[in-house]
């Protein structure tokens, strides 16, 4: 039996050449990565256009993954083991479960599929219709939010509705901008192929998307569960202000120290408020210029 680990190499979503991790066994290669420490596999499958979960795995002959039907099962497999060594190297948290849970990846889900989405188990991504997305998984933040709800799952377990449904979006799309720090937009390497320039979202100017950025506009609604695609845009704005007043290194420790440690599942904006301020505290002291630029943030958008 020749089983081995092996490298291969792949062409992502957007025509970029990629190294990948890949599993060569009895004549076949896999998407299958056991190079990460303390078991955490990364693993890529293909629904084949159907919506069976998690489908088959991600297969090729020769380990030169460069067909155009292979473009998403390359992005969607490189950019989990991106934030997987992210989360282990900057939070030194071995997967989404902190204990070397594998994480598994199923792309060509169903036909023209603009969604991606955490199942509870796993990530799923659609191929996009060509004109609202390409196919999801080609964007690191992407992979960084769907990798983050597991994150958000494991930990604070912030109930998806209402204010704690929208900072559950919200940690998602923070994180994924700490994955992708290049821009303040979310989705911006899939979203609408046809035009540059925009995004899903954007931190800096939710409602350049028609998010609210200050409590004042909070929408009350029934739908998207309680509006939490619309809602994050305040605690987004303040993670915004917070971000690019202390900086990235710092921003990131105080993110993940809230998530983890004080948020929980019935938190609300106020009380993201006191988790960030006390994570602060804890890391930086309740008297530093780092304490005080996260009040201030949360202060503009208007949660007391
Ligand atoms: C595209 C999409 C549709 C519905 C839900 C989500 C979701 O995961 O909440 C979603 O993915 C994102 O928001 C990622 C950041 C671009
Ligand atoms: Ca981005
Ligand atoms: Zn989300």
């Amino acid at each position: 039996v020749t089983d081995a680990a092996t490298t291969g190499r792949g062409t992502g979503v957007n025509g970029d050449t990629k190294t990948l991790n890949t599993y060569f066994s009895n004549g076949t290669y896999y998407l299958y990565d056991t190079t990460k420490p303390m078991s955490g596999i990364i693993q890529t499958a293909t629904a084949q256009n159907r919506s069976t979960l998690p489908g088959v795995y991600s297969t090729d002959a020769d380990n030169a993954w460069t067909a155009s039907n292979q473009r998403a099962d390359v992005d969607a497999h490189y950019y989990a083991g991106v934030v997987y060594d992210y989360y282990y190297n900057t939070h030194n948290r071995n997967s989404y479960d902190n204990r070397g849970a594998s994480i598994t990846s199923t792309v060509h889900y169903q036909t023209n599929y603009n969604n991606a989405f955490w199942n509870g188990s796993q990530m799923v991504y659609g191929d996009g219709d060509g004109t609202t997305f390409a196919p999801l998984s080609g964007a690191l933040d992407v992979v960084a939010h769907e990798i983050t709800h597991a994150v958000t799952e494991r930990t604070a377990g912030l109930q998806y509705q209402n204010q704690s449904g929208a900072l559950n979006e919200s940690m998602s799309d923070v994180f994924g901008y700490f994955l992708d720090p290049n821009d303040w937009l979310l989705g911006e390497d899939v979203y609408t192929p046809k035009v540059s320039g925009d995004g899903l979202r954007s931190l800096s100017n939710p409602e350049s998307y028609g998010q609210p950025s200050t409590m004042s506009n909070y929408v009350n609604t029934t739908s998207d569960n309680g509006g939490v695609h619309i809602n994050s845009g305040i605690p987004n704005k303040a993670a915004y202000y917070t971000i690019s007043s202390i900086g990235k290194a710092q921003a990131e420790k105080i993110y993940y120290r809230a998530l983890t440690t004080y948020l929980t599942p019935t938190s609300n904006f106020s009380n993201a408020k006191s988790a960030l301020l006390q994570a602060a505290s804890d890391l930086y002291g309740s008297n530093s210029s780092t304490y005080n630029a996260v009040r201030s943030a949360w202060d503009r958008v208007g949660v007391n």
